[in-house]
């Protein structure tokens, strides 16, 4: 039970939301669900909440999640070594047939049971569901002193989006369904990609020109030299802290979609804490937003 000064607190929580609630009813907002939010049980359950409570309220999120560490504890169980170059799993055909049992099968349920535990509808699928994640192999290449040409470095079943066909999420959406996505893309001929997490909710976020991305990591945002919080990025000084090493790894493709996706009409990007409980629901419904804000 609430003392009478509580549930006052509580009414000025909820009037304080209320501006933006009003701001973002009907709007689309693109999740990128990951790291230590997606592994500690009250975050999870806290995740879980936010969620369902935003489309009670109108707004429709979609969640893309990770998996990244929960592939490399099983390819470790089988013995096999996670490799990783500029921050993408290198993939042969063994470890896409991990990616796809465990970010398919695994994860992907376990984040629609969890939200439909708490009262929410979600639906999982993969890019291989009607086909609505269309990818193409991602190759990177290098310049190499002995050659005269690019030197192209395969990583394997690793891919980029070519194409996203928003049908099926449109239905689900008319039924009042959260799309719970694993990143796995399908190729011209059927076969799988395993594609960054992050890549996917930035195109996503792209074609549905969704009102916000927000990427949930395990750093307080995009991070200086001094581990202070960098927000107000633009293309420019992301290519400085790229050139001097300050965001590297797991970040730069992060970094990247955010960057793509407000060229391409994504109001607002935010990379934020998911270490921190109700990460999501205090970025968008408080004034003091927390994470790395991108905006175009
Ligand atoms: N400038 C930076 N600021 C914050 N994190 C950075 C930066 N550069 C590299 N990183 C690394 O990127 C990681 C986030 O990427 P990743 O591990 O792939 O996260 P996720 O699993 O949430 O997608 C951080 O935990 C950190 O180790
Ligand atoms: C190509 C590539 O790297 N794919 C990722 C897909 C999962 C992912 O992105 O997970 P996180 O967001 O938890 O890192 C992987 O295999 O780990």
């Amino acid at each position: 039970m609430f003392s009478l000064e509580e549930a006052k607190n509580v009414a000025h929580v909820l009037v304080e939301a209320l501006p933006y609630i009003n701001r973002f009813v009907g709007k689309t907002i693109v999740i990128k669900y990951g790291g230590n939010a997606m592994v500690a049980e009250d975050l999870k359950n806290s995740f879980a909440r936010d969620i369902i409570l935003m489309k009670r309220v109108g707004i429709n999120p979609i969640v893309v999640h990770g998996g990244g560490p929960q592939i490399g504890d099983l390819l470790k169980r089988l013995g096999k070594q996670s490799e990783f170059f500029q921050g993408m799993r290198v993939t042969d055909s063994e470890t896409m047939d991990i990616v796809q049992m465990v970010l398919g099968g695994l994860v992907n349920k376990d984040i629609v049971t969890l939200i439909n535990r708490h009262g929410g509808n979600a639906v999982g699928l993969t890019g291989k569901d009607a086909r609505f994640i269309r990818a193409k192999k991602l190759t990177f290449t290098r310049n190499s002193p002995e050659l005269n040409v690019p030197e192209i470095i395969d990583i394997g079943h690793v891919g980029e989006v070519s194409q996203i066909d928003i049908r099926i999420l449109n239905t689900l959406l008319q039924g009042d369904f959260i799309p719970v996505i694993a990143p796995i893309g399908v190729g011209e001929d059927g076969q799988s990609y395993n594609i960054n997490a992050d890549l996917v909710a930035g195109k996503l976020a792209e074609v549905l020109t969704a009102e916000k991305l927000m990427l949930l990591t395990n750093a307080a945002g995009v991070l200086d030299k001094e581990n202070n919080v960098l927000t107000g990025l633009n293309r420019e000084k992301v290519q400085e802290l790229i050139a001097d090493g300050t965001i590297h790894g797991g970040m730069l493709p992060k970094i990247g979609c955010a960057l793509d996706a407000v060229s391409a009409g994504v109001n607002a990007v935010h990379i934020i804490d998911g270490r921190i409980e109700h990460a999501v629901l205090l970025e968008i419904f408080t004034n003091s937003g927390i994470g790395t804000l991108i905006k175009a």
